[in-house]
């Protein structure tokens, strides 16, 4: 999967027809850690357009096999593949940790999900995937079955660069499609070793592609092929609906997981220790960096002072720095320009009126001088209609808003564009009901942050989160497979 080259950097090829290869532009780019820019985590591919037909033309081909085999055979092909990627956990965790900056702990925890994913899809190889509808006709039979799309383009982002690309792979394969994926650019290297397990576990030349390069290149690409038959993209809003268009335009599937502002609602009769707690794990771990990641917290006015005072003192033992170093809470974030937008919403927050209560400053002290570091921010008398209460930041900024009524924090919860994941901290059970009921999010959540969702449940947003299908678990055949009536007489 690599050459060595210069040293002990690596360079990660594509992933094309069973085989590693350079791209054909004989272009690489540098994949940096984002904890200190010295450490080259690897070289991956920029890829032409030439380099993304051969994958897709190797998929096309592969898929007519592939769909042919039973479940069960493709099953024991990612069964295998997640005892190969649990024996490697270390190693991919590590690079993980390298490559986008999310603590090592996190990046365990990570890569131990894409194995139970692989597990849970493995299994799907075995299971009912129709039904029998009774005819009116007594002398024949109907029932449904499901037939693969064809070749998948799956386009993933940074941040969950494990999970996110075996929870759209691993469905896809299982159902009988074939895949082509394009990672993020910050997050090649770890793709390629993710790809890597499924090579060793002898899957057949062309099921799975990795085709690394400029999103407007590879993944655009994906969304124009004429033989790729469905796209599945997390990511930006921006990038999301400009595939969508795509997609509609040709007439294929397509599935966006897009962002998300996040609110967790604090009622007067909550558990204010673990509210607190939620609210750190659900906002600052990975940086903030998580679709389902907390930043509105919207807190009854009888609590609001207590609350406060108890976060602010847990957000101040927030330990910066180096997600391989065991010290570190919390790591970098991804990159310069994620950086860069972060301090920008501090800055934002302070120009709209918003109180910074603590950090928001940029970690330049001893190492953290060579990485992307930055203070978690805790902003104080946040109103609904400031940035730093609408729009997406992907870092580590919570939004203090004090309202005096729990009909007055649903009201504040559901003023969003967004709404992906939400949490309700209260022991009051009409009001964790009216929460369940009434909260526009895909992803509801009762004294649980609103970060975290299991595996075998489905995964989505509603309103401008999402395209509204949704991933993982058993939901995730309505996207990978098309359903066929039959008839028989
Ligand atoms: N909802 C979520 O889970 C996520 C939301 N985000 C949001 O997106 C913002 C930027 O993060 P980022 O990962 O760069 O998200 P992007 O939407 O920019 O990228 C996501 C994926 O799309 C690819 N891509 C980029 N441009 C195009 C294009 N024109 N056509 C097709 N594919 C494209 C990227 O490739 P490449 O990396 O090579 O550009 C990457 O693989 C974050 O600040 C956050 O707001 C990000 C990650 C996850
Ligand atoms: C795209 C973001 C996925 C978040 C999954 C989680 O919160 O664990």
């Amino acid at each position: 999967m690599t050459t060595s080259t210069e040293k002990t950097v690596q360079t990660v090829l594509n992933y094309i027809d069973g085989q590693w290869v350079e791209a054909s532009t004989g272009q690489t780019a540098e994949s940096l850690n984002p904890a200190n820019v010295d450490d080259v985590v690897g070289r991956y591919q920029l890829s032409s357009s030439e380099d993304l037909d051969q994958a897709v033309e190797a998929a096309w081909k592969a898929q007519k096999e592939w769909r042919k085999l039973p479940g069960s055979a493709r099953g024991d092909i990612l069964f295998k593949a997640a005892d190969i990627m649990e024996k490697r956990i270390d190693e991919i965790a590590r690079t993980m940790t390298r490559e986008m900056g999310k603590t090592f702990p996190e990046a365990k925890g990570e890569t131990a999900r894409g194995v139970a994913i692989l597990r849970y899809y493995a299994g799907e190889g075995m299971r009912p995937v129709g039904d029998v509808i009774p005819s009116t006709d007594s002398s024949a039979i109907m029932f449904t079955t499901r037939t693969p799309l064809g070749v998948v383009g799956v386009i993933t982002p940074w941040n969950f660069p494990v999970a996110i690309p075996m929870w759209k792979a691993a469905p896809a394969l299982i159902y009988g499609n074939a895949v082509v994926m394009k990672p993020a650019s910050e997050a090649a290297v770890t793709c390629a070793k993710v790809i890597d397990c499924l090579h060793e576990a002898g899957i057949p030349a062309g099921v799975i592609n990795m085709v690394t390069g400029s999103g407007s290149v590879v993944g655009q690409g994906l969304a124009e092929h004429p033989k790729v038959s469905g796209i599945t993209f997390t990511g930006s809003n921006g990038v999301g609906k400009k595939l969508g268009q795509l997609a509609l335009e040709r007439g294929i599937k397509y599935q966006l997981e897009m962002g998300g502002k996040n609110p967790v609602i604090v009622a007067e009769d909550a558990d204010l220790d673990l509210a607190v707690d939620a609210t750190i794990s659900g906002g600052l771990k990975s940086t903030g960096q998580k679709c389902t990641a907390t930043s509105r917290v919207i807190v009854h006015e009888d609590v609001y002072e207590e609350f406060r005072e108890k976060l602010l003192a847990k957000v101040a033992e927030i330990t910066v720095g180096d997600g391989l170093n065991e010290g570190s809470w919390m790591g970098p974030s991804v990159s310069e320009n994620q950086l860069n937008t972060v301090l920008s919403y501090v800055q934002k927050g302070k120009e709209e009126g918003a109180k910074l209560l603590y950090g928001g400053n940029r970690c330049e002290k001893g190492a953290n001088a060579k990485g992307f570091f930055v203070e978690p921010a805790v902003f104080d008398e946040v109103t609904p209609d400031m940035a730093i209460a609408r729009e997406e930041i992907f870092g580590p900024v919570l939004a203090l808003m004090k309202v005096s009524s729990f009909e007055e924090a649903l009201d504040v919860a559901n003023d969003s564009d967004y709404g992906l994941s939400a949490s309700v901290f209260t022991t009051n059970i009409s009001k964790a009901l009216s929460f369940i009921n009434e909260m526009d999010a895909g992803l509801v959540r009762i004294n649980a942050e609103s970060a975290g969702v299991e595996l075998q449940a489905p995964f989505g947003g509603m309103k401008q989160s999402s395209s509204h299908s949704r991933e993982q678990g058993r939901a995730a055949i309505e996207f990978f497979t098309s359903i066929k009536t039959v008839f028989v007489k």
